[in-house]
């Protein structure tokens, strides 16, 4: 599926123009095509209908779609939520609805307890507030007719865009439009799939507005949706032939005494992805303690240094092992130390298979994260709210609004591919891409999580899946063994080992 962001959108409708489109056919286009949306869907005839319009040209689809409900025997009423339209095309559609039988209310000069009747014996609600040019928040005036609009029994239709929803972050005003319906034109926004403001839009139909094909030439979708085709068409069925060699060799660095079970979920998950061989390089303890529950691991048991963690003398050892591994894992329950601090700097600036750096190798990175640009491979980092906030010196807050933006931005400039590990997990492509993850449950906020995903995308990786397949597909493959798991033992009781247990289900499932 393509999903064009708002500036993408307004290069499509600029291109059009040299096909002799016009930005008022365009709007017509828009508005006849919701209006013919909502007769096909309700019936129309001598029902009560209220038209929200702003000033903008989402009011002026508005305008359309009032004209057109209007001819199609609805009582009809505009609410002009800002005064009178501001744009060229607005201003026309206003002279064409004008001398209709349309009531045009102007909703600071109206009696409140008019409104409050009307949107009483209202049957569908059109909400044309704002388009794809909202951004921020809405101020009181707006919330306060949202709230009209959200506390009515009426079917509400928004059109492009459900009001006080910013279409490239989908992030939602609290008060913004619940929509029954959003009729986007044209394209799927970023906001009609992002699982933060989808539940926003209700029911999702595309509008053919008469751009022409060739205006949409050139315009790469920057938004992915991670689906069950998108990761099994990437994942190959093993052949036949093949043996231990043909599915890669991921060494995994990883543990410390205080943190022994990050590196045997990380492990342990890199070997049910499919990894041929998974090497587990650990302090001598570790990987002792870890044998029992790893027999299938190859160990790489290594000095330790005082405070539990794998000392940096083992920097030689680890280095040969590197030599002949197809991916590297780094990172999960290191902790963070001096020795750990150079061991990270020092085998990130040696390595040349694929790498993916998770939990204390991100925390390390983000105290100089000038390593980044030091190394000779393709990173991929899978960070939480929290580890995003300190890779990006950016708070946790700013992050909320606009992580899709500041995580494409770092991966662009450290050339790496960032998983940003959340609720709805979200994959920064060094590619440019958005992976947007919607598998997943509530019973994976425990401890332990992010150490299986880490395996997950290690192993796939070490396979010679490509890294931001192998990222975002390890997303996809995490949250829905993750949602196996949570139906054998719920979302209170499941374990992120349970996670691991259930992922031959899903490869079963899918004839792998
Ligand atoms: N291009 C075309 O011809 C076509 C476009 N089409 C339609 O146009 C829609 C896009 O229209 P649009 O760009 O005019 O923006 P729209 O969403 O109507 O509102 C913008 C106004 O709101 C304001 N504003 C923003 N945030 C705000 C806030 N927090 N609080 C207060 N104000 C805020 C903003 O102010 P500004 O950002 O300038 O400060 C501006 O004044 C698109 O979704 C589709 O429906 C179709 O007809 C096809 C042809
Ligand atoms: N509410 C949730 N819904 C879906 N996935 C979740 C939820 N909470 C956490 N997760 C997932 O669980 C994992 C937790 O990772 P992380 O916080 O790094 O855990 P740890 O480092 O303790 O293993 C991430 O992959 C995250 O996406
Ligand atoms: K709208």
């Amino acid at each position: 599926m393509v999903v064009v962001t708002n500036s993408q959108m307004k290069q499509i409708e600029e291109n059009s123009l040299k096909y002799s489109m016009s930005m008022k056919r365009l709007m017509e286009n828009a508005g006849s095509a919701a209006a013919m949306f909502i007769r096909r869907t309700m019936e129309v005839d001598g029902k009560f209908c209220t038209v929200f319009c702003g000033r903008g040209n989402n009011g002026g689809d508005g305008l359309v779609v009032a004209r057109k409900l209007y001819e199609s025997g609805a009582n009809v009423v505009v609410v002009l939520t800002d005064g009178d339209p501001a744009t060229d095309q607005a201003k026309e559609m206003m002279e064409l609805i004008a001398p209709m039988d349309v009531a045009l209310v102007y909703y600071e000069k109206e009696d409140p307890a008019y409104l409050k009747e009307r949107l009483e014996a209202t049957d569908i609600i059109v909400d044309a507030i704002y388009g794809t040019g909202f951004h921020g928040q809405l101020d009181e005036k707006h919330r306060k007719i949202c709230e009209l609009i959200n506390g009515t029994t009426a079917q509400v239709i928004a059109l492009d865009v459900p009001s006080g929803v910013t279409c490239d972050t989908g992030f939602a005003d609290e008060y913004a439009v619940i929509a029954d319906m959003t009729i986007a034109f044209d394209s799927y926004k970023p906001l009609h799939v992002l699982p933060v403001s989808v539940g926003y839009c209700g029911e999702i139909k595309t509008a053919d507005i008469g751009i022409p094909p060739q205006a949409h030439e050139g315009i790469e979708g920057q938004f992915i949706l991670v689906d069950n085709e998108f990761v099994f068409s990437r994942l190959p069925k093993r052949r036949r032939d093949s043996h231990k060699g043909s599915y890669g060799k991921l060494l995994n660095i990883a543990g410390s005494q205080k943190y022994m079970g990050a590196a045997i979920l990380s492990t342990m998950a890199a070997m049910r992805a499919g990894a041929g061989y998974v090497t587990l390089a650990s302090t001598k303890e570790v990987c002792r303690t870890a044998l029992p529950s790893l027999l299938e691991a190859v160990m790489l048991p290594l000095k330790q240094g005082k405070e539990g963690h794998i000392s940096y003398e083992s920097l030689p050892e680890i280095l040969e092992a590197l030599e002949n591994s197809t991916a590297l894992l780094i990172g999960n329950g290191l902790d963070v130390t001096q020795d750990t601090c150079r061991l990270v700097y020092e085998v990130l600036k040696n390595a040349k298979c694929p790498v993916i750096v998770d939990g204390d190798g991100i925390n390390v990175i983000s105290r100089n994260i000038d390593i980044l640009k030091q190394t000779n491979c393709n990173i991929v980092l899978t960070p939480h709210m929290k580890e995003l906030s300190r890779l990006t010196t950016l708070p946790i807050e700013q992050l909320k609004q606009d992580r899709y933006t500041i995580g494409a931005n770092f991966a662009r400039e450290y050339g790496c591919t960032v998983v940003m590990k959340d609720a709805y997990t979200a994959t920064a492509g060094a590619d440019g891409r958005m992976y947007i993850n919607t598998t997943g449950n509530a019973g994976m906020a425990k401890a332990g999580s992010g150490d299986v995903l880490a395996g997950i995308i290690g192993g796939l990786a070490a396979q010679g899946i490509d890294l931001v397949t192998a990222a975002a597909a390890g997303a996809y493959l995490h949250g829905l063994a993750g949602n196996y798991a949570a139906c054998k033992y719920s979302q209170y009781g499941m374990l992120p080992r349970e996670i691991i247990d259930q992922l031959p289900k899903v490869f079963l499932h899918n004839d792998r």
